[in-house]
């Protein structure tokens, strides 16, 4: 069974302590830090911005995975890049020359990530599918932490991975939102490769053992 990329979401943290956050992550077996951009224009909620991105930067020591969830991404990609970013993801609901953007993404020397809501069909990835490094499936609507997970994420996974083994493409699959340790499995037997988990992590009682829980489910899948 493959490794599973676990990407906690600082969006569950606590904003008054980003260092110490930070630096538990470090020393946890989480692998990205998944950072939520929200404009109050794609989603109906703010949450904060580049200088923010380049604080948690400051201090991490791993890869970050900047989920932009605002409207015209295009103009700020280059501040997450310098802000310390790693992979990029756009909204295909937010990109009207998605092409464009992914491409401008790729000239940064970012992986390129797009990012599909609960109601957008994979089929729409067709084209782009073997230019991109990452697909977030939202299993919940974008905008909150802390949501009920959507149980028809697990048919768009199954879709998605055909579309991805069809177009010989190394798109990974990234599920965000209401992930748990009893969807977790679920999640990556139908094909995950990166689960981020923003509440179930940061709200639990042991951040780091949770995360650790989490990055212990390959052992216990029969591959
Ligand atoms: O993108 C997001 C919300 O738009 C968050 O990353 C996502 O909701 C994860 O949080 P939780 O694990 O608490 O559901």
């Amino acid at each position: 069974m493959k490794n599973t990329i676990i990407a906690p979401s600082i969006l569950a943290s606590d904003f008054a302590n980003l260092e110490s956050e930070s630096k538990m992550l470090n020393r946890s077996e989480a692998d990205w830090f998944h950072i939520d951009i929200m404009d109050g224009r794609f989603v109906p909620n703010i949450s904060f911005g580049i200088p923010v991105t380049a604080a948690i930067n400051k201090h991490a020591q791993k890869p970050l995975d900047v989920h932009l969830m605002i409207v015209e991404p295009e103009k700020y990609l280059e501040d997450f890049k310098n802000a310390g970013a790693e992979t990029l993801t756009v909204h295909y609901e937010a990109c009207t020359h998605l092409h464009r953007t992914i491409g401008q993404i790729k000239e940064l020397g970012c992986k390129a990530g797009v990012a599909l809501n609960p109601h957008t069909p994979v089929s729409v990835l067709e084209d782009v599918i073997q230019d991109i490094d990452l697909v977030c499936v939202m299993s919940v609507n974008p905008g909150f932490g802390g949501q009920k997970f959507i149980e028809n994420t697990y048919t768009k996974i199954e879709k998605l991975s055909a579309l991805i083994k069809e177009s010989n493409s190394n798109a990974l699959i990234e599920i965000d939102g209401g992930v748990n340790m009893d969807n977790a499995p679920k999640l990556i037997k139908a094909g995950a490769d990166v689960l981020v988990a923003g509440s179930f992590v940061f709200n639990s009682q042991n951040p780091e053992n949770t995360i650790k829980n989490l990055k212990s489910i390959n052992k216990t899948l029969v591959s």
